[in-house]
């Protein structure tokens, strides 16, 4: 695919606002361009905002203020639901708890963490599966539990139809990814960043720099900004500024993985200096557990190996629990 023929639309910190709209009724030339947009954002930064998503902004105004109002619960009522608890990696993980940025202070946020319902006698909850349980819901949350479920639902469909652009995007069929869209494991994060401190640690952020381990990110974040990419052609950090109505969009680890490194997962991190509490929402699609993960066949140059070896989607994140938690958590 030529790179002049992108149409690309970007906002004034370079990176590309993709519009989507109508993506799951276009014709096959609106895929491909679409398509085209996409690959050269992943070749690029690897960050894109996408707008004309489809999901419902009552929605994501309902879950924004669900939000807001779990992480005002007294600190007693949210450690009830701390995450140690679970064996499938919900519920409620405090300020401190994770360092994504290995060698700096642990990141200035608290979170919960949420995703599909399934009960004990669920086959891969006995089997003790990777993200496999039951949430933890603060009291009286039928409407939150409702609303985060319908959400969870809807990203999923649309991380699928993006995995559908990407993998046209790589001159693969569409469907190309549809074994690993069969039952995917998806997590939603809701995070909350205090102001950063007047003093704070040497190097301490809300989140510390880190690459996303699984396939696709869709981040939902206020309007407080504080998000910041990586620049490598620049060496230089970029402020992901908030647009509304859109999603940015970032690429995890796997897709490393799956394109010998032809797109890139960024680093990015977060340094919330508005002096403001931000709330952020990043949803993780990671796909199949027992999809294997190898290098693709349109990624591998001639006379050239994979980088990477082939890896299930559950060891692979396994592995980067492991390491970003360091004891902390409770993860089977
Ligand atoms: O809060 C944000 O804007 C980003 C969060 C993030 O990068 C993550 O949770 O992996
Ligand atoms: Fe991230």
């Amino acid at each position: 695919m030529k790179e002049q023929e992108v149409n690309k639309e970007k906002h004034e910190n370079g990176l590309p606002i993709i519009n989507i709209e109508g993506y799951a009724t276009a014709t096959p030339e609106k895929l491909l361009s679409l398509a085209k947009e996409i690959g050269h954002a992943c070749r690029d930064k690897g960050f894109f905002y996408i707008t004309g998503h489809g999901i419902d902004a009552s929605l994501i105004k309902q879950l924004t203020e669900e939000a807001k109002s779990f992480f005002n619960l007294s600190d007693a009522e949210k450690m009830r639901l701390d995450k140690k608890h679970s064996t499938a990696n919900r519920g409620y993980e405090p300020i401190r708890n994770q360092t994504l940025e290995a060698g700096a202070p642990p990141d200035f946020k608290e979170g919960l963490y949420i995703g599909i319902e399934h009960g004990d006698d669920h086959p891969m909850v006995k089997a003790g599966r990777f993200n496999y349980g039951q949430n933890q819901w603060p009291k009286n949350a039928q409407y939150f539990q409702k609303a985060a479920t319908q959400y969870i639902h809807e990203m999923t469909e649309l991380a699928k139809s993006l995995m559908s652009l990407l993998a046209l995007s790589l001159e693969l069929p569409k469907d190309y990814f549809s074994e690993f869209n069969h039952d995917p494991t998806t997590l939603l994060r809701m995070l909350h960043y205090p102001p950063q401190p007047k003093n704070p640690l040497p190097n301490e952020k809300g989140c510390g720099a880190h690459t996303d381990f699984g396939g696709l990110t869709l981040l939902l974040q206020d309007d407080n900004g504080g998000l910041q990419v990586w620049d490598r052609k620049n060496d230089a950090w970029i402020e992901a500024q908030p647009i509304e109505g859109s999603f940015i969009v970032n690429l995890g680890d796997m897709i490393s993985r799956w394109t010998n490194d032809k797109y890139n997962s960024t680093l990015h991190r977060v340094i919330n200096t508005s002096g403001k509490a931000r709330y952020s929402m990043p949803f993780f699609y990671s796909g199949n557990p027992d999809h294997i993960v190898s290098c693709l066949p349109t990624c591998l140059e001639p006379n050239s190996a994979p980088k990477y070896p082939p890896i299930s989607v559950e060891s692979h994140m396994r592995d980067m629990y492991k390491k970003t938690y360091s004891g902390n958590n409770n993860e089977k």
